[in-house]
């Protein structure tokens, strides 16, 4: 059903049209530039990539792990920006323009990646019609912290939609200055990120499709406590959200959030049906399952599914509703491969 929400949710329903029904999205970046490599024990995580130059040879790259996902069948990369704040970049000493300049330069990758993808591919018969798409990641405030808030949804004092607002403004007008095709909100941790980033969309009149994406570690509310119907609700009410959905959350919750998610739609169908509301498309993507030590800053192996299980998971959801697929962190190109020809 095509909903009468904001042309947001009209965008993301053409692509996943174009898509066949679906879209892929890729697979944990910050996890994998780190299997191949690059040492990402810093409060910058995956932006610490964004330092080093020059990136298109590295193996540890950016680019090179964009190009591992899209040959694995990717629709959609999301840029190295989860963590890069201006904020974040000023603290190791950048000025402001350069902190800037370092968020536009994750799209640029990105775009770039998709370039070389298609040119690479240009002589192939058929050649890819699949939709490639990048989507500008953005963090939560938690995950800048790199206290572990992120997966606590506790702010403290910091905790108003006022200081969520000023700590994210300029961050997302770069990155949508930067030219992706989607926003991405991940990991959101709680109610009032969500309002925060429901309120900037509106007053930076950001005219570049957003998804909202919820993490959960009980499979019934999002980390903080506060209830997923609730924060589905804030993102299902804006009509410059494309999508909402999970991420970075072990696979056997998702069947369940997803059922939470879609009730926001039954609930509110009567809006629905006079035109005040849409019910989004639905958009998923599990952590592998592993359980991360945060004393000892490592994942615990062999507590997660195996990549063979994803792809049964992935058939459920699929059933389950949910539109737009992929993974979050310790899932890799192996895993996204097996799923994207589902
Ligand atoms: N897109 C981000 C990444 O894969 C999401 C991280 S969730 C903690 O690196
Ligand atoms: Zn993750």
């Amino acid at each position: 059903m095509v909903g009468t929400g904001g042309g947001a949710e009209v965008a993301v329903r053409r692509w996943i049209e174009a898509g066949g029904g679906r879209l892929v999205l890729d697979g944990g970046l910050a996890t994998e530039l780190e299997a191949n490599g690059a040492d990402l024990n810093d409060p910058l995580w995956s932006a610490k990539c964004l330092l080093t130059s020059p990136h298109l040879i590295r193996k540890a790259s950016a680019h090179a792990v964009h190009l591992d996902y899209l040959e694995a069948g990717a629709n959609i990369i999301s840029s190295a920006s989860y963590q890069a704040t201006v904020q974040g970049f000023e603290s190791k000493g950048f000025s402001k323009e350069q902190s800037e300049n370092l968020l536009t330069k994750s799209v640029e990758i990105a775009n770039e990646a998709r370039e070389i993808f298609l040119k690479e591919h240009s002589n192939q018969s058929p050649p890819v019609q699949r939709p490639i798409l990048v989507a500008a990641s953005i963090g939560s405030y938690g995950a800048y912290l790199a206290d572990g808030s992120e997966y606590s949804g506790d702010y403290g004092e910091a905790g108003t939609v006022e200081f969520l607002k000023d700590f994210h403004r300029r961050r997302l007008q770069v990155l949508a200055e930067a030219g992706p095709d989607l926003i991405a909100f991940e990991t959101i941790p709680n109610k009032l990120e969500a309002q925060a980033y429901v309120e900037l969309l509106e007053e930076c009149n950001i005219n570049i499709p957003a998804w909202f994406s919820f993490n959960s570690k009980d499979g019934v509310n999002i980390v903080s406590g506060d209830s997923l119907i609730e924060c589905a609700t804030i993102a299902d009410k804006c009509g410059k959200v494309g999508a909402v959905g999970i991420n970075c959350t072990p696979p056997r919750f998702i069947h369940g959030l997803i059922l939470s998610i879609r009730k926001v739609s039954i609930a509110l169908s009567y809006l629905f049906l006079i035109g005040m509301i849409s019910d989004k498309p639905i958009l998923i993507y599990p952590n592998s399952g592993e359980r991360y030590d945060g004393e000892k800053k490592e994942w615990v192996e062999s507590t997660g599914v195996t990549d063979g299980d994803f792809v049964s998971y992935v058939s459920e959801w699929r059933k389950d509703g949910a539109a737009l697929i992929g993974g979050c962190c310790r899932t890799t190109p192996n895993t996204t491969g097996p799923y994207s020809e589902l």
